[in-house]
């Protein structure tokens, strides 16, 4: 039985990860969950899969929590506050698999902490990936961790990589990876219009469920962008072999193509307890609660080119990875802080690129050669991109 520690126990990915593992009691204990502020979630879960740890990041509520656990059925469940204590439950003795399933740059941290440790990493939070890049990639290397993707279309590009594969490693027979991307909820909307769409209109994805943050990067394409820096660093690629493909449906998670000419793709419906079933499993496979496809339902698979000009996050990610160094950290961290101000109502959909762009011009580009300059360089994007902000609304 394995171990099992869950970083955004209570978000979208932690629930369908909880989903997963609760079909398989005899292959996964689950040791730790952890929340940021949502208590209500965290104990319902900890009713049900009874973990050895529950980490509230937020003190205050931490405290409230653990009143709240004393008094209850499950008072033996050790709660734990604060940043430092997501680290700690991430690298237990007991822990073989962490889950990093945190948004944002708040997750780098543990992740790495798990990394280093040498856990078997399921990751989802790609922003931790992007903004550390090389760092990361060197620590599960150095440390022997066990690195497996959960965002979709990463998990089924290793799902299309050859028998052994191991995430970092060149495939040398794959020319070229095809990433699908829906294309989000504004594919169409005339460009005048996008400058008045509302957060909830942002957040209404075409085909996933997924937490606030990620869904509006979707709707800018962010995500895509966020995400081919990602298959770069996982495949060991360029970025002129990543080709970014909209396709409608999310039924194709995305594509290898080989040097024979061969395309393999995984397939499959657009539910995330796929690839977290997969990872979990890997090798094997097991049940993972989704619905089969039904191939007569989808009927038809579309493919188009995505427009720079609508999707300029996009481009904006081609010029972060292309000039190098620290300038994926820079995107991220703007991009963090504009979808933060768009979901809080301070600035439009369409300020999301412009507020990144303004920050990449105040970077001159420098190596990304320690954890230490990662930090620092995050941090001052955010101030940054908050005054850019402030700028943007006098
Ligand atoms: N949702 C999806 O289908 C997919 C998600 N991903 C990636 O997975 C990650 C998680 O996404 P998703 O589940 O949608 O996000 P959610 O917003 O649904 O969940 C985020 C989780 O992170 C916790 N959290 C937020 N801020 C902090 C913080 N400062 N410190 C510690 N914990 C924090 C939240 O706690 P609380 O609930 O207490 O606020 C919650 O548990 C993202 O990186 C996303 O890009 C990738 C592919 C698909
Ligand atoms: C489920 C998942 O992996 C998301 O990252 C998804 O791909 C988002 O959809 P978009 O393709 O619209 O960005
Ligand atoms: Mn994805």
């Amino acid at each position: 039985m394995k171990g099992i520690c869950i970083l955004g126990a209570t978000g979208s990915i932690g629930v369908s990860t909880l989903d997963v593992v609760g079909r398989h009691p005899h292959l996964y204990k689950v040791i730790a969950l952890t929340a940021n502020t949502n208590i209500d979630a965290l104990y319902e879960q900890c009713l049900e899969h009874h973990p050895d740890y529950a980490v509230v990041v937020d003190e205050n509520k931490a405290r409230i929590f653990k009143d709240k656990l004393q008094n209850s059925s499950i008072p033996d469940i050790q709660v734990l506050a604060g940043p430092q204590a997501l680290e700690y439950v991430a690298t237990l003795d007991t822990v073989d698999s962490v889950m990093a399933a945190i948004v944002g740059a708040a997750g780098l941290l543990p992740s790495l902490a798990a990394a280093k440790a040498g856990k078997i990493i399921l990751l989802a939070n790609k922003e931790a990936l992007v903004m550390s890049g090389a760092i990361f990639m060197q620590a599960v290397t150095e440390s022997g961790a066990q690195l497996l993707p959960i965002d979709s279309e990463h998990n089924a590009i290793f799902q299309c990589m050859p028998v052994g594969y191991i995430a970092g490693m060149q495939a040398k027979q794959a020319r070229r990876i095809l990433l699908t991307a829906s294309g989000g909820p504004f594919r169409e909307m005339p460009l005048d219009q996008m400058a008045s769409v509302t957060p909830d209109q942002a957040v209404a994805h075409p085909n996933w469920d997924m937490g606030r943050k990620i869904s509006v990067d979707s709707a800018t394409m962010m995500n895509k962008g966020l995400e081919m820096i990602e298959a770069c660093l996982l495949f060991n690629m360029q970025p002129d072999q990543i080709q970014v493909v909209i396709h409608l449906q999310s039924v194709i998670h995305s594509m290898v193509d080989y040097v024979d000419g061969t395309v393999l793709a995984q397939m499959g419906n657009p539910d995330m307890r796929i690839p977290i079933a997969h990872s979990l499993a890997w090798p094997e496979r097991f049940d993972s609660g989704a619905e089969p496809l039904d191939i007569f339902a989808v009927r038809r698979m579309d493919f188009e080119e995505p427009s720079l000009e609508r999707f300029p996050c996009l481009r904006l990610a081609y010029e972060a990875i292309a000039a190098g160094g620290i300038m994926p950290t820079v995107l991220n961290a703007a991009n963090e802080i504009a979808v933060e101000a768009f979901l809080n109502e301070n600035v439009r959909f369409t300020d999301i690129p412009i507020i990144i762009e303004r920050c990449m011009k105040k970077f001159v580009v420098t190596e990304a050669g320690s954890l230490e300059i990662i930090l620092e360089t995050d941090q001052q994007a955010r101030l940054v991109s908050r005054q850019i902000i402030e700028d943007l609304n006098n």
